[in-house]
């Protein structure tokens, strides 16, 4: 089972871009692996507490942190009992939280409220906004040189609400800071791999622009193994399904939250790759909602190959298709004011 769900991790590190033999077999075992703090916060929760058995299988991690509000001691406890590599340890409550914090190498983020049915994600805006900004005031005291992958939602506004809140503090580097986009890609790979009828396992999808709705561009004309047998109708459908994945799960769960485990797969992927190229492993490129100049907005999601420092490198969209080139231009004004919002919460009062 375990050798399963490793083996799965590592499957899916063939990442958005064309996947890097040289990169699935270059995996470290605990021995040769250095040591590195991932802190989780929010890990009681719904996405909280399978990420954090995740992360406790992936042998690139030698400590675990696990902070909530509530309920941390008993998730540790309960994870810290599996045989593998990192030592974990539980904190609860705001006075713990710069233990939490301390030494961290990534921070991963999925502290706040879910959406309800008939919700948008910028409904959670007026609460999440508050979270996210505490604990990155707090993550710029304790951890200034972490990596910062921001599950909660907005992405499209909590991103650059930890910009600005890491600017105040005059600790911001635009490498370290990633909206976590890798539902996304994760949805169109598996969305793309059963209309096309290909194994999933080889599908690669590029998916750009933000997390909410119109913003979610998938790219199915980059997509790989090319499917001749999808119409433009088809692909126009398997856009319309990725952008409203979430919304999906939201009334699927009627009143229960949203994703939480895909979420927590999704998330463990990214930190691994973080993981990666913090390690020094090349060629890791992964889809991430990130500080760009690459379209008139300063912050979009799009390839990124990940090093030593966070990104190494943003990179280009690559050629669109028509119908993609129009789902660019329609999400730009809402994708802005979105940012624009983070931006003015982030520095009022
Ligand atoms: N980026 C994505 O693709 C994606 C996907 C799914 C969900 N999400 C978002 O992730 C967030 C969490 O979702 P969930 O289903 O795990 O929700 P949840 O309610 O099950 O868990 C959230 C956890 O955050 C904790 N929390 C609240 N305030 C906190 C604080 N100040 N410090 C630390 N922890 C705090 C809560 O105690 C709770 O345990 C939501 O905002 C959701 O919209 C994002
Ligand atoms: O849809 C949501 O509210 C949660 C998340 O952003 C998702 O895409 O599943």
């Amino acid at each position: 089972m375990l050798r399963s769900i490793r083996a799965s991790l590592k499957r899916a590190n063939n990442s958005a871009s064309s996947p890097s033999p040289q990169l699935l077999r270059r995996s470290y075992s605990s021995e040769s692996a250095p040591e590195r703090k991932v802190a989780v916060l929010g890990a009681a929760g719904g996405i909280g507490q399978p990420l954090a058995l995740l992360m406790k299988l992936n042998p690139l991690v030698s400590h675990l942190s696990l902070y909530d509000i509530a309920g941390t001691p008993g998730v540790a406890a309960d994870v810290s009992h599996i045989n593998t590599r990192s030592e974990v340890a539980g904190f609860v409550g705001e006075e713990q939280l710069g233990k939490a914090l301390e030494g961290s190498d990534i921070v991963i983020i999925p502290a706040g409220v879910p959406r309800k049915p008939g919700m948008t994600r910028d409904d959670l805006f007026n609460i999440n906004a508050g979270i996210v900004k505490s604990l990155c005031t707090a993550i710029a005291k304790y951890c200034p040189n972490a990596l910062v992958n921001m599950i909660s939602n907005p992405v499209n506004s909590t991103v650059p609400i930890a910009a600005e809140v890491f600017k105040k503090a005059g600790t911001y580097d635009e490498k370290k800071l990633f909206g976590v986009t890798t539902l996304d890609v994760v949805r169109a790979k598996t969305f793309y791999a059963g209309k096309a009828k290909v194994p999933v396992e080889g599908v690669n999808v590029p998916v750009v622009g933000g997390h909410a709705g119109i913003t979610i561009l998938p790219l199915f004309s980059q997509a790989t193994p090319k499917a001749n047998n999808l119409s433009g109708e088809d692909l126009m459908a398997l856009t319309k399904r990725t952008q409203d994945g979430g919304t999906e799960v939201v009334e699927a769960k009627a009143g229960k939250g949203s994703a939480t485990l895909s979420m927590a797969y999704a998330g463990a992927i990214f930190a691994d790759a973080c993981l990666k190229g913090l390690n020094g492993v090349p060629d890791v490129v992964e889809c991430s909602y990130v500080q760009s100049s690459i379209t008139e907005l300063p912050f979009f999601a799009s390839k990124v190959r990940l090093g030593k420092n966070g990104v190494e490198e943003v990179l280009g969209l690559g050629p669109l298709s028509d119908f993609e080139k129009q789902g660019l231009e329609s999400l730009l004004p809402e994708l802005k004011s979105s940012i624009e919002k983070g931006i003015a919460f982030a520095n009022q009062g």
